[in-house]
């Protein structure tokens, strides 16, 4: 009787509990409703030896980016593990993308640390407002032993990211750069064909120099066992320079075209460190041009001139730190004087970039690197064996200035080149420019040279 009694005391409590947790979850405003969801979590964990982190997919209605992160990294991973996966193919590539359905639990270990993921969805209600948005507002769990705490905030999380970011990285310049057939290479199987037009033929340069960069790109790919027979890797450093719009890029799709190399453009502003950077350069492909745009808006590189002891001794203790990045923790100093490196690639690490340590003697790599101002670059970074050939792209000459005449008006020869040859050493136009005055005038190639010439001549009258 006793026990029956028990029994039914015990039902009660619980039909007492489900009733209250519906009515809850039923009557208080979602946002209430998660942040007491929240505090019921944190006073659990607080009870056991765990530790949670919740990573939400909005933050204020922004959307967050380690959510993104996160199912990026679990996509590479859970297709082993988690018991229901979901399968999707983004428009456009032939990968197919695995993701973890909700409430599913998926095992990491990282370091010695067994960590768990789970990803949840809540319905979101809509207000008195009549909130129209996004009927469900997801969020990745992850679960781990408290000791682990630190380790899974300085390493472990870091570690997502940069994987993540890896993920990203490779997806996005394959699927965009890609120059080469689909059958040569089965790696490149998911990628769409690059498109640039740029040729040699439609660059506007000189036709000299032009020449020159075609040749040492032929010698360069034809000179694997040179390479190797020296101990070097197997790469080459360009350095293009110039005022914007005289073609530095053009220049670059040309050579990619011409070489037929797969392009990976580098963002060094989003690297996070020497480590990262080497990570995304080992994923790189054989016959690949790396692409660094406007080196000096990259880094600040020009303070090592300037300041040289204490750069030199912040890049020592940023790459020092990076090996050591437990015992640093604690180090106050250290870690303020580190904070203004947090976020970047020291000029070390990216001198060991272009010095082709990260390669591992594999295929050939070309790097391409930009400036408009090639003053602000150390010379470190500039010497024979980091960067091998210097290109000073120009104002327009006449040579130059014939090639887009030909390109826009599709004409070879007019009367009014001669007057062009004597305004252009006086008025310094950029092809761009010159192309822009050019536009619209391709069925009329009469008034392209008029408002070409009237255009220089405007520029002579306003500068006297
Ligand atoms: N040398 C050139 N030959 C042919 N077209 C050119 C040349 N230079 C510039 N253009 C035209 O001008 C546009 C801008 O040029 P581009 O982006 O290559 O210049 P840039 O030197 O890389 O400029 P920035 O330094 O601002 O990046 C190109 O899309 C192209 O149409």
């Amino acid at each position: 009787m006793e026990v029956l009694l028990d029994w039914k005391s015990i039902g009660s409590i619980l039909a007492t509990f489900i009733f209250i947790k519906t009515a809850i979850h039923d009557f208080l405003p979602p946002e209430l409703y998660q942040s007491l969801k929240r505090l019921f979590l944190s006073l659990f964990t607080s009870m056991k030896p765990k530790s949670a982190i919740i990573v939400e997919e909005f933050e204020n209605s922004f959307a967050n980016e380690l959510f993104d992160d996160v199912q990026t990294y679990l996509s590479s991973k859970c297709s082993d593990s988690a018991q229901i996966l979901k399968l999707s193919k983004p428009k456009s590539s032939k990968n197919l993308t695995y993701t973890m359905d909700h409430d599913q639990n998926f095992e990491d270990e990282f370091d010695g640390i067994n960590l768990n993921w789970s990803l949840h969805v809540v319905e979101k209600k809509s207000n008195n407002l009549g909130y129209m948005g996004s009927s469900e507002n997801r969020y990745f769990q992850l679960t781990f032993h408290r000791k682990f705490k630190d380790k899974v905030h300085k390493s472990y999380i870091p570690h997502v990211m940069e994987i993540a970011e890896m993920m990203k990285f490779k997806s996005r310049e394959r699927k965009l750069y890609t120059n080469r057939s689909a059958n040569e290479n089965g790696r490149l199987w998911s990628s769409v064909p690059f498109t640039h037009p740029s040729t040699f033929d439609t660059v506007a340069m000189d036709p000299d120099l032009k020449n020159e960069i075609k040749s040492d790109l032929k010698k360069f790919v034809n000179k694997q066992e040179f390479y190797s027979r020296v101990g070097r890797a197997w790469k080459r450093g360009y350095l293009l320079y110039g005022p914007p719009g005289t073609g530095k890029t053009t220049l670059i799709a040309a050579i990619a075209n011409f070489l037929k190399f797969d392009i990976y453009d580098l963002e060094l502003t989003a690297v996070r460190s020497n480590s990262h950077l080497r990570k995304l350069l080992i994923s790189t492909s054989d016959k690949s041009m790396i692409i660094v745009e406007d080196i000096d808006c990259s880094l600040d590189l020009s303070q090592r001139k300037n300041n040289y002891k204490n750069n030199r001794i912040n890049i020592e203790m940023k790459d020092n730190y990076e090996q050591h990045q437990d015992e640093a923790a604690d180090d106050e100093d250290y870690k303020s004087a580190l904070e203004r490196f947090s976020s970047k690639v020291s000029l070390s690490g990216v001198l060991n970039f272009v010095d082709g340590l990260w390669s591992s003697c594999g295929g050939e790599r070309l790097m391409i690197f930009t400036t408009n101002h090639k003053e602000k670059l150390d010379e470190a970074l500039l010497r024979p064996g980091r960067m091998d050939k210097h290109i000073k792209l120009s104002y327009c000459e006449i040579s130059a200035f014939k090639i887009l005449m030909k390109n826009y008006l599709g004409i070879e020869e007019h009367e009014l080149v001669r007057d062009v040859e004597e305004l252009l050493p006086i008025v310094e136009m950029t092809p761009a420019e010159i192309g822009e005055v050019f536009m619209g005038c391709e069925e009329d190639s009469e008034m392209g040279m008029r408002n070409v010439v009237e255009e220089m001549r405007s520029r002579v009258a306003a500068s006297n």
